[in-house]
């Protein structure tokens, strides 16, 4: 059983721990910068930073903890989380389901029996999700979106608008993907609109700290660690978490679940975040990605500090597990 220490040493130790594995891993320079969205290329690949923030709101940061990068598929996760809590379960589940598919986050895929895409962290379901945002207009909606980003970053986040760009010239796949969903039935008639605010979201800017941060807050029953304000109902967080462990890593979903077992989301910017429920939030920010579309770095990382410390959430050894 490995020896945690106790809350008031809790930072230091995952300080010295990320900075070991940081460390261990940054030789590592297999995968490539996503170019299927051409301003996605234009990152330095070398950039690496791994940063913990716990419930009690401390952090730990290592690397290019504050360099700025977008958010992509990660935003998903948090449109989830808003639509669970602006319109409940059933309505949510009405438009996606909570299978995994095994198939590329981008598939042309939905549950033709059920009318519904397969889950909301894969790209049919993250369109059908934010097309759920309330308002009148895009002006109004992206309102809406960036305010549930301040409410978790503590700052209203800026819009790569070169990389919303980008999205918007380059996204046919996800436009089919739009009108396939209106076509079924299963979301409302303004997908040119809702496409452009799914562009506008994958693009918002990050840094792993921030990452950090919204894990520990998914993590901290939806408690935000350092304002204390409620951002999601636990059950809303519960939901977000079990989604993120079955759907979150793509078609690596399944294979993450076994050998990593972190509740985790990953986007095509090099952002990855995990969730430790009841201990805090883990991100690596590192552009290259493997053939799934999750960071190379970022897999390894989790990999190994899952591993060394046995943080599978089914370990019998979790060090923090419920009873110790
Ligand atoms: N996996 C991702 O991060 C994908 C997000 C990207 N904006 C897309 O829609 O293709």
């Amino acid at each position: 059983m490995v020896e945690v220490p106790d809350e008031q040493r809790l930072v230091e130790w995952l300080d010295e721990i990320c900075r070991d594995v940081y460390q261990r891993v940054e030789s590592l320079d297999g995968g490539e910068l996503a170019s299927y969205i051409p301003e996605l290329a234009n990152v330095d690949p070398d950039r690496f930073a791994i940063a913990t923030v716990t419930v009690n709101g401390e952090s730990a940061l290592t690397g290019d903890h504050a360099q700025l990068f977008t958010i992509q598929s990660i935003s998903k996760l948090l449109l989830y989380g808003m639509a669970l809590e602006t319109h409940g379960r059933e309505r949510v589940m009405r438009r996606a389901g909570v299978a995994p598919t095994g198939d590329p986050f981008n598939a042309i895929e939905l549950d033709e029996k059920l009318h519904r895409a397969p889950n909301p962290m894969v790209n049919s379901g993250a369109i059908a999700i934010t097309d759920m945002v309330e308002g009148r207009d895009l002006a109004e909606r992206t309102d809406n979106v960036l305010s549930l980003f301040e409410r978790y970053l503590g700052r209203r986040p800026d819009v790569d608008q070169a990389v919303c760009a980008s999205e918007h010239a380059s996204g046919h796949r996800n436009r089919a993907i739009g009108y396939l969903l209106l076509d079924q039935g299963i979301v409302d008639d303004r997908v040119a609109e809702t496409l452009d605010l799914y562009f506008l979201q994958c693009s918002i800017l990050v840094t792993a700290a921030d990452l950090a941060l919204i894990g520990a807050t998914i993590a901290n029953n939806g408690v935000h660690p350092i304002t204390g304000d409620q951002i999601v109902g636990p059950k809303v967080a519960r939901d977000m978490l079990t989604v993120a462990l079955t759907c979150g890593m793509y078609d690596y979903a399944g294979e993450w679940a076994y050998t990593v077992g972190i509740p985790a989301k990953s986007g095509v910017g090099g952002g990855l975040v995990g969730m430790l429920p009841g201990v805090g939030g883990l991100a690596v920010y590192s552009p290259r990605l493997d053939e799934h579309g999750n960071s190379v770095r970022g897999i390894r990382v989790f990999e190994k500090l899952s591993r060394d410390f046995d943080l599978h959430v089914f370990d019998p050894e979790r060090p923090w597990s419920p009873e110790t």
